[in-house]
């Protein structure tokens, strides 16, 4: 089924913490969408409050608040959504892989059990499985497992788990780093989601393993169809996977657009810095760029750009005044007061910026 609505619409969410010294605005009037089929890459520094706006979207922010905004996935409205109606998206409709498989993988059950375990939420993502599962005694009825099991040997095979049916008996524990961010992936692909939301999930790995995970997902996609919303600090991931890329600052949106626009006519300050500081951007002989400051511990009401004390070409109104979203070029847009100053690096949008 396929509509002209995104499948994923985010409008001005706000996320925050209560904390002894105030409370964190860790994602501050977020707005995107990401459509069916789509890749979409969210990119930013760590503390941009890449995690949180993930966690809002399936409503495991907690300890923090969803305070205002929306979160419409389909049709549901994830923001007013009942437990019951959470648990239904959850089993099949967005699924979330972490940095850490651990997070996910239960060390006591076989990795096979908990893809098996995974399918059934999804099957009957109305009952209490999905929050309950890693507690309650797994495979009361032995019923079905038997094609389960097949279904599970597919489902390693798919994410590049060699070997597969002489794993079955495998524990968390016997895989390696880069085996477990793939057992998580099919823990999360036996759902079929519509999305799948990875958060950093080859940061841990090296780069050959990276590379093979994000190959495996980018066919997913082609293969399945399946939408994937990707959290990275890595514009290398970006450039590799994406469509579509978001850059975070500060809980906000500094600039989004389709990824080849944005990386070869950066516009914002903060994704010229982003870029700068690529390894690649450098020349071995030069110590690597870094980004001069801190990113804003975002206690209380940050007002104006979050960027604004750590950009050259600030001024009194980036930080007070309210931040205009510039059209850069068709579908390519930019949060700031000053990208007129910014020397363009595409010199056919000059004229559009004056
Ligand atoms: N449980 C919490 N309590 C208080 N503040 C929190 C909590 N979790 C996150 N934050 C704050 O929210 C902000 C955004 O954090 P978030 O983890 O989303 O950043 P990130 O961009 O994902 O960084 P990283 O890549 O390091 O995970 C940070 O200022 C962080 O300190």
């Amino acid at each position: 089924m396929s509509s002209d609505k995104p499948l994923l619409e985010v409008e001005n969410l706000n996320t925050r913490f209560n904390t002894i010294e105030g409370s964190v605005h860790a994602v501050n009037g977020m707005s995107f969408t990401v459509n069916d089929g789509e890749i979409v890459g969210i990119v930013g520094e760590s503390g941009s409050g890449k995690s949180v706006t993930a966690l809002s979207l399936v409503r495991l922010e907690d300890p923090g608040e969803i305070t205002s905004g929306s979160i419409r996935f389909r049709d549901t409205e994830m923001t007013t959504a009942n437990d019951r109606t959470i648990r239904q998206v959850r089993g099949d409709g967005m699924a979330m892989v972490f940095q850490d498989p651990m997070t996910t993988l239960n060390p006591v059950y076989k990795v096979s059990e908990q893809i098996v375990e995974s399918m059934k939420v999804h099957q009957s993502s109305d009952n209490q499985r999905l929050l309950d599962y890693l507690k309650i005694p797994i495979f009361s009825s032995r019923k079905g497992w038997k094609s389960m099991e097949e279904r599970a040997v597919d489902l390693m095979a798919q994410v590049g788990i060699p070997h597969p049916e002489q794993r079955l008996d495998a524990y968390p524990h016997e895989f390696s780093g880069g085996m477990r961010q793939r057992a998580m992936l099919a823990i999360a692909l036996a759902r079929e989601p519509d999305l799948l939301i990875a958060d950093e999930p080859t940061t841990a790995l090296d780069v050959t393993i990276q590379a093979q995970i994000l190959d495996r997902i980018r066919t997913l996609n082609e293969e399945l169809g399946m939408a994937v919303l990707m959290i990275t600090h890595d514009l290398g991931v970006v450039a590799e996977l994406c469509d579509r890329v978001i850059v975070m600052y500060g809980g906000e949106v500094m600039e989004t657009g389709h990824t080849e626009q944005v990386l070869t006519n950066p516009s914002h300050p903060y994704t010229r810095s982003l870029l700068e500081c690529m390894p690649q951007n450098t020349s071995r002989k030069e110590p690597l760029n870094v980004i001069e400051g801190q990113v804003p511990d975002m206690i209380g009401d940050v007002g104006g750009c979050p960027f604004a004390s750590r950009c050259s070409y600030a001024s009194e109104e980036c930080r007070n005044g309210q931040i205009p979203s510039i059209d850069v070029e068709e579908d390519h847009d930019a949060t700031c007061c000053h990208l007129h100053k910014v020397p363009d690096s595409n010199p056919e949008t000059v004229g559009d910026r004056q």
